[in-house]
């Protein structure tokens, strides 16, 4: 059967997605139709789909409702190789130029939007930069440190496992030669692998480590579901907090994360149910499309 999708292309430093609007949650999307639009030979080519869906269409929808009735709208978020994950931090700031730019929400200076997600209700405000910042909430170590082995990696390192609404595993490496000779198209290989998997995240110190304040570190990752990519929102708030915890009290509570695609920011603030963590930066929309899949 054709499948058609009229859709917008958008990034976040590089972390790229199809977004299509689906009000009423009317299309079948299929791990293989996913993998299809993905796909950057037969497809448009992303690191994943984003859906706007109304929460009160979808049973994980209805859960954010229930939890906060302004989250009216839904981000259905997929993996490149048809998987579903529970919340993307590049592409919540991307979901949210999308509803407004589609005229689907309205957005003032500096107000906060609630977004219905797997991982529960996020808010995201656009900053006077053109960019967006979205709170992540509370966050966790999961208590795994796996070991974690990658292609050039000479010996097994171990990991810090962090929950951000997803997994992640982040290693420390000694040097920007030790990051930078990875080979992250070969899967990183964890002892013990988590059971739903991991985002894998390797990261060493920027020069100055810290500058006004603030923690600087790059980052590479290879994301569950997707490869390498050239960001990953969750994945810079998740390597920050490691560093942070590595680093001991006295570590910065603001941090610039260097990717292959840009910088984000990543700031911890505490809040009456918690440690939040929170990720700003750029969000772009690049072309419309339709496309044809037989
Ligand atoms: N690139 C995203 C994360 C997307 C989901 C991830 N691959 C997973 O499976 O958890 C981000 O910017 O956070």
């Amino acid at each position: 059967m054709a499948f058609d999708l009229r859709f917008t292309k958008g990034h976040g430093t590089g972390n790229d997605f199809v977004l299509f609007s689906d009000p009423e949650g009317e299309t079948e999307l299929t791990p293989t139709r996913i993998a299809a639009v993905c796909d950057r030979h037969f497809g448009v080519g992303a690191d994943g789909i984003i859906r706007a869906v109304r929460s009160d269409r979808l049973p994980d929808g209805a859960a954010a409702l229930a939890e906060d009735p302004a989250a009216t709208w839904f981000m259905d978020y997929w993996n490149a190789d048809g998987s579903p994950s529970e919340m993307c931090g590049n592409g919540i700031r991307v979901f949210t130029r999308y509803l407004v730019d589609q005229g689907l929400v309205e957005l003032g200076p500096d107000e906060w939007i609630a977004i219905g997600t797997r991982a529960g209700v996020r808010r995201v405000r656009a900053l006077g930069n053109g960019g967006f910042e979205a709170d992540l909430g509370t966050w966790r170590l999961d208590g795994g440190e796996p070991l974690v082995r990658a292609k050039n990696l000479p010996v097994a390192r171990p990991g810090l496992g962090i929950d951000v609404g997803n997994p992640h595993v982040v290693v420390a490496l000694a040097d920007d030669s030790e990051l930078d000779g990875l080979d992250l198209a070969y899967l990183p290989i964890l002892e013990p692998q988590p059971q739903a998997g991991a985002n894998v995240e390797f990261v060493v110190p920027a020069e100055p480590l810290v500058e006004g304040g603030r923690g600087r570190i790059r980052m590479r990752v290879h994301e569950r579901g997707s490869g390498e990519t050239l960001s990953c929102g969750t994945g810079a708030v998740a390597s920050a907090l490691a560093v942070r915890h590595w680093a001991g009290s006295g570590a910065p509570d603001e941090w610039v994360v260097q990717v292959a695609g840009g910088v984000v920011g990543v700031r911890m603030a505490a809040e009456a149910d918690g440690e939040h963590v929170l990720l700003a930066g750029p969000a772009e929309l690049v072309f419309d499309g339709v496309l044809s899949l037989a």
